[in-house]
């Protein structure tokens, strides 16, 4: 284990669920941000190396019962906690100063009444949600570097926002008749006991799930609109995989001039794109796979249009756990902190 002290302290609240691991095993490999503090009800006093091995050798600390006096010793604190935690704990951290990079749902929604409508609960911090920043750098990241709150999208939001902003953005396609498919690897559902999530259940199976409303489609749609400047209309379906990690979105929209091609359109995706260290535009008419970004931070994403329909196809895959949850938050991170927005996000995606 490195002594060689680091510039900034990070705490974590909920270090034993997936997301909370995964900003343990990339903060371990972060060149300026040491982890100060680590928080479990269940675990405390327990290594955090005793719980999760593949750290051991990386990490000598414990997890602690949540503490906002101890958080508050740190530069940055993430919260990877369910909705409903952070938004009661946060507060305090931002009257001392601290920036809060929350994983959850809590200041996701710019309106307190669509999100208790959603999660099923009142807001309890509505006054802080003006000041929340929405950490999808590829689209608000002069915000985030000023933010002393970002609130990280979900994960099919990441890939679904980074697969359609392009063409909002250049009007190139009818904002009302939006359609994403997507599926997700059962991680996405965190490390909890519930039935569907069983390996008997989920695996060598398929299936959708909220069909009639996911508490994902507001979100996507209040992005979608902020690009476009215009509302949207999103019709979505999620779908559970049986895998560990990766979301794939297939994505459908209508051209409003048919006459584009698809060269053209690809064209703009890599331009739009070239400046990104973390969007990967493949060459139009691929089929990007999960696997291609598991255990790193990319999206990548391919353009297809069918038989030169009047429909452009786009593909985005992610690995939920990184992209779509702890590595965006590290990218926030960085650039909350004016370091380089690729330290500890360097690593290629697994193979196979
Ligand atoms: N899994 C994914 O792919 C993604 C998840 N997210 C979001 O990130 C957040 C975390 O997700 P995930 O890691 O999957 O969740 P998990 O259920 O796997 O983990 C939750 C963690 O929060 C802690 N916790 C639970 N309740 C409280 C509480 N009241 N106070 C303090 N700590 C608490 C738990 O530890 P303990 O009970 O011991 O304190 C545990 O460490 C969620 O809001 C989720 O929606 C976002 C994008 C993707
Ligand atoms: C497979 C699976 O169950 N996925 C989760 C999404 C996980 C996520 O990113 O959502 P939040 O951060 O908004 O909780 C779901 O559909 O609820």
């Amino acid at each position: 284990m490195s002594s060689t002290a680091k510039r900034f302290r990070a705490g974590i609240v909920g270090g034993t669920g997936y997301t909370g691991a995964e900003l343990l095993r990339l903060l371990v490999n972060h060149p300026e941000v040491e982890i100060a503090c680590i928080t479990s009800r269940s675990e405390d006093g327990t290594a955090v190396a005793d719980m999760f091995p593949s750290l051991r050798g990386h990490l000598d600390l414990k997890f602690t019962v949540p503490d906002v006096a101890r958080l508050a010793e740190c530069d940055v604190v993430f919260f990877a906690t369910p909705h409903n935690v952070a938004m009661r704990m946060m507060p305090e951290l931002m009257a001392a100063g601290v920036r809060v990079i929350d994983l959850s749902a809590d200041f996701r929604l710019r309106d307190a009444d669509v999100w208790a409508h959603w999660y099923g609960e009142t807001h309890t911090a509505p006054d802080l949600l003006a000041q929340a920043v929405y950490g999808l750098p590829e689209r608000n990241r002069e915000q985030i570097r000023q933010a002393q709150l970002v609130a990280c999208p979900g994960c099919y939001p990441t890939a679904i926002q980074l697969g359609f902003l392009p063409l909002l953005e250049d009007s190139l396609i009818d904002p009302n008749q939006l359609i994403a498919n997507a599926a997700s690897g059962v991680s996405g559902a965190g490390r909890q006991a519930k039935i569907p999530m069983l390996m008997a259940e989920a695996s060598d199976n398929f299936s959708a799930y909220g069909a009639s409303g996911h508490r994902h489609l507001p979100e996507i749609e209040q992005g979608l609109a902020d690009i476009a400047n215009d509302p949207v209309s999103l019709t979505f379906v999620p779908h559970l995989l049986p895998m560990i990690r990766g979301i794939h979105a297939t994505l459908y929209a209508p051209l409003r001039d048919p006459t584009l091609s698809l060269k053209n359109i690809q064209a703009l995706f890599e331009e739009r794109y070239a400046d990104e260290p973390f969007v990967d535009v493949m060459p139009a008419g691929s089929h990007p796979q999960t696997r291609y970004t598991k255990g790193a931070n990319y999206c990548r994403i391919a353009l297809h249009r069918p038989l030169d329909r009047d429909v452009i196809v786009v593909l985005s895959v992610i690995d939920n756990l990184v992209k779509g949850a702890s590595g965006q938050a590290v990218q926030n991170m960085n650039i909350m902190l004016g370091l380089p927005e690729r330290a500890g996000l360097e690593g290629a995606a697994l193979l196979p």
